[in-house]
């Protein structure tokens, strides 16, 4: 798709489905999402459909409205911010005589542009031809009564369709086993970092929550934060310090977002596998949106589903800490109302991202359940073990480090430190 062709957004309302998400709320996150592939908004608003129309979702006046509205703001396509059927989209594009996209065309251009990794980028192939082929299937008969019917390509009967269709298949069977290969060595890399003596703290989220924002104010770190919606695809790790932790990684993973194509949501869950391994999960969430609520519920659904929350209620295999970002944006009103929650539950921390409010607080906090539980352990360790002594000192609180003589492999040191269980536990872990 041309950067900087002009989109005319629509955003149906159905009344027969209405969604939990308010329409407006809808329409600025579609908008947002067209922004993010680089178009330009010429016109945008939400048509009421009482009842779906099959050839065109919208009424005859509604769509005569809308070619106007075409006309009028020089619209190169119209986004349609819901579900089409395939011969839905054809019939619009005939009656607009322009290109329509509905809502899963739109989220597989963002993805297909912010695919960074191997693996994103076969999954995001992959979703377009699945996409693409359920397009095909479906307007088998149209097209099929179009061409005639010759099948002048290819064996006996076999249309144009049926080539494509096989052509299709084939290329999807091949990604399927390239991503099967990417996902084994990514498994290798993930276990070689799941050694590493290092917690891991990862950062979910909805969507234009604040992720990247969060991530480069504590790391410094120049990952590209714009307001764009995923700018984050792919997880990215940067390593920080937080107080009485001396080292920490940060990994900042893909924005989430509602009404996800199927194929894209096992794109999702394979880069969201790194929070399952994380020690701590920061849930950032953008505190100022009116959906705010159901944001959280979608993002708590999806880590339920990969395991991390039980599916009814109850805790958490790692601990979660809420971070309600943008509390910049409230006014003192909802703060007054929003203050005595977030200071009552200590794994909620009221944050603004820009302007760096209750930054303190989240570090501390983020420090203290790291260093929690920490107990006192008496080691005796050879001398010469330079690097698990190093260790010791960089995540432990040293009580006692003397010399005790010769062992069995040499002088030998005691040390009482005390630390956490999790990082007694690695350090058990490290080969000496
Ligand atoms: N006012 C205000 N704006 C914020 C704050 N945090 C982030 N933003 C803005 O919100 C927009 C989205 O921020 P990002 O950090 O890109 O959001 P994200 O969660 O990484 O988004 P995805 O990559 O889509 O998942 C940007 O325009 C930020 O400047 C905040 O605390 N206050």
């Amino acid at each position: 798709m041309t950067r900087g062709a002009r989109a005319l957004v629509v955003c149906p309302d159905i009344r027969s489905q209405r969604s939990a998400h308010d329409p407006e709320a809808r329409l600025e996150e579609a908008r947002g999402l067209a922004l993010a592939i680089g178009l330009v908004v010429a016109e945008s608003y939400i048509v009421p459909v009482r009842e779906r129309r099959p050839g065109t979702l919208f009424g005859d006046g509604q769509v005569e409205r809308i070619r106007t509205d075409c006309e009028l703001h020089q619209a190169d396509l119209v986004i349609v911010d819901g579900a089409l059927s395939p011969i839905q989209q054809r019939n619009l594009e005939e009656k607009f005589k322009r290109k329509v996209i509905d809502r899963t065309g739109l989220i597989l251009e963002i993805f297909g542009e912010r695919a960074q990794t191997a693996e994103g980028r076969l999954q995001v192939e992959l979703a377009h031809l699945d996409y693409q082929q359920s397009r095909l299937v479906r307007s088998w008969t149209h097209l099929e009564r179009q061409r005639g019917g010759f099948g002048f390509l290819g064996g006996p009967g076999e249309t144009q369709i049926e080539a494509d269709r096989r052509l299709i298949r084939g290329r999807m069977a091949k990604l399927r086993r390239e991503l099967e290969q990417v996902r084994k060595t990514r498994e290798l890399h993930r276990k070689r970092r799941g050694r590493a003596p290092w917690p891991v703290i990862a950062l979910v989220g909805y969507t234009n929550a604040g992720k990247s924002t969060l991530f480069n104010r504590i790391t410094g770190a120049d990952v590209m934060a714009e307001d764009l919606l995923f700018a984050t695809l792919d997880p990215t790790m940067r390593a920080i310090s937080l107080p009485g932790v001396e080292k920490a990684i940060l990994s900042d993973t893909v924005g989430f977002i509602s009404d996800l194509p199927t194929q894209l949501v096992a794109a999702f869950r394979a880069t969201l596998e790194e929070v399952t391994a994380a020690d701590i999960i920061l849930h950032i969430r953008d505190i100022a949106n009116p959906d705010s609520a159901i944001q959280k519920a979608e993002v708590l659904s999806i880590l339920a589903d990969l395991g991390v929350i039980p599916e009814k209620g109850g805790e958490s295999a790692i601990p979660i800490i809420e971070v309600w970002n943008k509390w910049d944006l409230l006014d003192d009103e909802r703060r007054a109302e929003l203050r005595p929650l977030a200071d009552a539950d200590p794994d909620i921390v009221a944050i603004s991202a820009v302007t760096g409010e209750g930054m303190d607080a989240l570090l501390g906090r983020l420090g203290e359940i790291l260093t929690k539980g920490a107990r006192l352990h008496n080691l005796d360790i050879p001398a010469s073990d330079g690097a698990r002594i190093a260790w010791l000192y960089a995540h432990g609180d040293i009580v006692e480090d003397r010399d005790i003589g010769e062992g069995a492999t040499g002088p030998m040191r005691h040390i009482a430190v005390r630390l956490s269980e999790k990082d007694f536990g690695r350090f058990a872990a490290m080969e000496s």
